[in-house]
């Protein structure tokens, strides 16, 4: 070895020493925390999405600002561990976007509960069998997951935060030759994201080669067991799977993302950059509508987000999610919310929670 490289490497290792120690020093402050949290509630969202901005915002470099994050989401998930351990349901099985989206909010120390279905992640964190859930809500191109929104609207559970996740596809198969390609397994939305790339780069695939799984994961399950089938999923459901990457990054559109909520069973308070969602119903007049958004302008809130979803109530009727920038608790939107109980006819707020 060179002088030169040891001399480097001495010093990594004094730095992994200190590293060690720190790392040590404040899970065991994390653990007096916990100790002083009298309502047994660890996990705090505004917290941990303060601490991810102040070490974002001095990340001297040269590692990204992503990384940083994921380190430190790393280091908090193994302190709040330390504090109670955590159980977090999602749409299994394992392998699915769902997962890499739980992984991405609340780290690795985690204990995941991979659920069959949206219906399940709710039941679950309602019957206090898991401490939260995460589900998805929207795709860039997709649009809105209908199923989530109507839960939304019956459930008691608030949201807790929202996570944003690039969704990155690829084809896996047992070998790497398209030839040898004769059906590809994978969830309609998937399909429906690479429909411009199957047609470019598999031409002599029919519509009736492309079949429908029940997730992206069980499409990856489904192809390690045919040679001659390749599935269109996560990058980690082939590692899961053992398959071989065929292609990456096959989606249209490359900024193709797909957004999911935490939900949970508390209120969280504001960080400083928070949403607040809420969900509701006109009194079905001509311009009603717009009652209901004029509060929002006269207060000054941004609305980032209006969907309407048949109401299952009556024939053309709407229900309305609205998601606003501000917590409920900052005063221009209790002001608006306060109007707002006033002129809709049904409105129920879903929660504020730290923008992602
Ligand atoms: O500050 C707290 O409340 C903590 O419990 C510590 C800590 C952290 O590791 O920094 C851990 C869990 C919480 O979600 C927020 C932050």
């Amino acid at each position: 070895m060179s002088e030169e490289l040891k001399q480097l490497r001495d010093q990594i290792d004094a730095i992994d020493n200190e590293l060690l120690q720190l790392v040590s020093k404040r899970a065991g402050l994390a653990q007096q925390v916990g100790k002083i949290k009298k309502s047994g509630i660890v996990y705090r969202p505004e917290r941990e999405a303060q601490i991810l901005a102040r070490m974002q915002e001095q990340n001297p470099g040269p590692v990204s600002n992503e990384h940083i994050k994921q380190l430190f989401t790393e280091i908090m998930s193994l302190c709040r561990a330390l504090e109670k351990p955590m159980n977090v349901a999602y749409l299994g099985p394992n392998g699915t976007f769902s997962e890499e989206a739980a992984l991405k909010r609340f780290g690795s120390a985690i204990t995941g509960m991979a659920c069959d279905s949206i219906d399940d992640v709710f039941r679950m964190v309602e019957s206090d069998a898991a401490n939260y859930g995460v589900v998805p809500v929207e795709n860039s191109s997709e649009g809105a997951i209908g199923r989530t929104m109507d839960l939304l609207l019956q459930t008691p559970l608030t949201i807790c935060g929202e996570i944003q996740l690039p969704v990155h596809q690829f084809l896996m198969a047992q070998q790497t030759d398209l030839a040898h390609i004769s059906k590809i397994y994978s969830h309609p939305q998937s399909l429906a994201q690479c429909h411009h790339w199957l047609k470019t780069n598999l031409p002599h695939l029919p519509d009736s080669a492309l079949i429908n799984a029940a997730s992206n994961a069980d499409a990856a399950r489904q192809a390690a067991a045919d040679k001659q089938a390749a599935a269109i999923a996560s990058h980690r459901a082939a590692e899961l799977f053992g398959l071989s990457i065929c292609a990456e990054n096959i989606e249209d559109d490359p900024r193709n993302t797909t957004r999911f909520l935490v939900i949970g069973k508390q209120t969280v308070a504001p960080s400083g950059k928070d949403k607040t969602s809420l969900v509701m119903t006109t009194n079905n007049r001509s311009g009603a509508i717009y009652t209901l958004l004029e509060p929002l302008a006269q207060h000054g809130v941004s609305m980032s987000r209006l969907e309407s979803r048949p109401s299952r109530t009556g024939l053309w009727q709407y229900v309305f999610f609205v998601d606003l920038e501000g917590h409920q608790q900052n005063d221009n939107v209790a002001a608006a919310m306060t109007e707002l109980r006033d002129k809709a006819a049904f409105l129920k707020i879903l929660g504020s929670y730290p923008a992602a």
